[in-house]
């Protein structure tokens, strides 16, 4: 019988939602003749661990560290490698939040095993599992069917309606971590630039390489401040350090769904557009009337940005 083994890290943060989506994928791989186990993390010290949903998983381990390991992707790695392991896990399932991201590609590496780092959809293809996943910067889904490898996947789909199953209740075994490899020792939370958060605003103002300079930057900000907008940026500007990668939109940035997005000196690359699929209307500025996100833009202004917005600022006040 082929093994899916589920991934999950259970915190006070940590939201039902994220345990039924886990259940709900187990109850249909079950249907395709899989075993669901379940290997759950813990960092606050329990010594027991409630897990909605839980009895739809075959077997369910739970593991609380001896020692503090940091932000926790050391220890859910080794603890998700044990259990891979010691169950031949055919597949290796974990929800496909930021902080798997941590964990996900070098459980992959260690297991020689296929990821799938953002899996948006699972269906079953006779015999075999078959999985929708983004690709050429998000621009299209991709089908692809799971072969004989093991396969770590994160799924990042929509939820697939409530299980048909109980909350269960289960021992955190103390565990010693491994600290003789590369190890975590403290993060940061990196500058935000501050203003509106980018997650979740109904409008940005991104700059581009176009913008200039750091100097310059300053009127995207301005702009931005004036119409009650969030400031994004492209990869570009980010690189140049003239904002913090936590405002990066596209591919390998955020993805935003704004009412109006404003691209200033941006040249619209794919992987930019990867991240403004969802924006209602799209207002382009730059220089280059050739330029790819014209294409793309409902209003677009062809001009030098610093004479445009500064008009633009000088009018609202
Ligand atoms: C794996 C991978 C992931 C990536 N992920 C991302 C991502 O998440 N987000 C992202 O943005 N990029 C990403 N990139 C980079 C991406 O491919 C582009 O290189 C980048 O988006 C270009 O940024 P830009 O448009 O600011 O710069 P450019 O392409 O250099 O464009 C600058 C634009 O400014 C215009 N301009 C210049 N001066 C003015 C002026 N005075 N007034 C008006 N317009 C002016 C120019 O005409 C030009 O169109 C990724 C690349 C790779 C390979």
């Amino acid at each position: 019988m082929k093994i899916a083994l589920f991934v999950l890290h259970s915190s006070p943060e940590t939201r039902v939602s994220e345990f039924a989506t886990v259940a709900a994928i187990a109850e249909k791989l079950g249907d395709a003749g899989y075993k669901s186990e379940l290997v759950v993390t813990t960092l606050s010290g329990e010594t027991e661990v409630t897990i909605p949903y839980g009895s739809v998983f075959q077997k369910i381990t739970a593991f609380s560290p001896n020692t503090p390991v940091g932000d926790g992707a050391d220890f859910i790695l080794q603890m998700a490698s044990k259990a891979a392991s010691d169950a031949n896990a055919s597949i290796i399932i974990g929800l496909g939040t930021l902080a798997n991201r941590n964990w996900g590609p070098q459980l992959a590496a260690s297991l020689e095993a296929e990821f799938v780092t953002s899996c948006e959809g699972l269906s079953i293809e006779g015999s075999s599992l078959a999985v929708a996943a983004p690709a050429m910067g998000g621009m299209v889904s991709k089908n692809l069917t799971l072969g004989d490898r093991p396969s770590v996947l994160l799924y990042s789909g929509d939820n697939l309606g409530p299980p048909q199953a109980n909350g269960l209740t289960v021992p955190a075994a103390k565990q010693d971590i491994d600290d003789s490899g590369v190890r975590f020792i403290s993060s940061e939370a990196l500058p935000d630039g501050g203003g509106l958060p980018l997650r979740g605003a109904s409008k940005v103002v991104s700059g581009g390489l176009g913008v200039g300079s750091a100097e310059k930057w300053r009127m995207i900000e301005e702009f931005a401040a004036k119409v009650d907008a969030a400031v994004g940026a492209s990869r570009a500007a980010v690189e140049m350090g003239w904002v913090p990668s936590s405002r990066q939109v596209g591919f390998s940035g955020q993805k935003v769904s704004p009412d109006i997005y404003v691209a200033v000196g941006i040249s619209g690359a794919v992987h930019h557009l990867a991240g403004i699929g969802g924006a209602k209307k799209i207002v382009a500025i730059n220089k280059d009337p050739d330029a790819a996100i014209f294409k793309i833009a409902d209003v677009g202004i062809v001009g030098d940005y610093e004479q445009i917005l500064a008009t633009a600022i000088q009018k609202l006040g």
